[in-house]
């Protein structure tokens, strides 16, 4: 059996201003960074220890693995650090404000593109200076690779072979891992490991900064999963996040 953990970064300051974020790289909160901590702490307690972490390139999931390393004495760690983690691309909402964008679309709408597994938002313009394609930290991908939209279905399509190429295998050869990503990335591979279809996605919301622990067989097919800490707590937490895409 093997045990890994998925953790939704901290609080992050477009999280605090309920605006849509995707590839936008901003920080943490107070909140968020006590977040963070508060999982190592957690993590400590339910006696998890890891031999390699992962991330996206986005300082707010890098910063939650910091702050919670650190906590557990384990900023030593290897880290890699992958585009394909990152959070699903927003296209031209990214910015704006959820709930106004709501006012103004109606919460219908938005739900369609928050939750829809293939709706995409309205992409950004090639053109547009919002892009990623001068940003260093994609010098590597070809144009083609960087998002101008995803929706939901184009995030699993790019997580899915970072997982089988490197983070499967990493598991399998007996490496205690944790992934420090975001609410999409990680619907992503939540959706493929428990085989959940693409109409109950819709339901799925990941709260801030909860280590989630799944035990998986030999096969790495889930056995169970469960969060560490207060059960209410999280739940509240996961509604907040199912409601922030309404416009009161
Ligand atoms: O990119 C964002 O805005 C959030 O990190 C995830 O947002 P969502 O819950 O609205 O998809």
């Amino acid at each position: 059996m093997y045990k890994i953990v998925l953790m939704r970064h901290g609080e992050s300051t477009w999280n605090l201003a309920n605006r849509f974020t995707g590839w936008v790289d901003v920080d943490l909160t107070e909140k968020g960074v006590a977040e963070a901590r508060q999982a190592g702490q957690l993590l400590l307690q339910a006696g998890l220890t890891f031999d390699l972490a992962y991330t996206s390139v986005l300082k707010r999931a890098i910063r939650t693995l910091w702050g919670t390393l650190d906590e557990m004495d384990l900023m030593w760690l290897p880290v890699k650090h992958h585009w394909r983690l990152n959070e699903r691309h927003y296209g031209a909402l990214q910015g704006l404000n959820k709930a106004e964008t709501a006012a103004k679309y109606g919460d219908e709408q938005v739900m369609v593109w928050r939750r829809s597994y293939d709706t995409p938002p309205m992409p950004l313009e090639p053109n547009d200076p919002r892009t990623s394609y001068a940003d260093p930290r994609y010098a590597g991908l070809k144009r083609e690779e960087i998002p101008l939209t995803e929706c939901l279905k184009d995030t699993v399509a790019r997580v899915l072979p970072f997982w089988n190429d490197e983070i499967a295998p990493s598991i399998r050869s007996g490496k205690r891992i944790i992934i420090s990503a975001h609410g999409n990335s990680l619907r992503a591979l939540i959706k493929m490991l428990d085989g959940i279809s693409d109409e109950d996605i819709v339901g799925l919301n990941i709260p801030n900064g909860q280590p989630l622990v799944y035990e998986l067989d030999a096969d790495l097919k889930p056995i169970k999963s469960y969060y560490l800490g207060d059960q209410a707590a999280i739940a509240a937490a996961m509604n907040a996040v199912a409601s922030q895409g309404k416009a009161k």
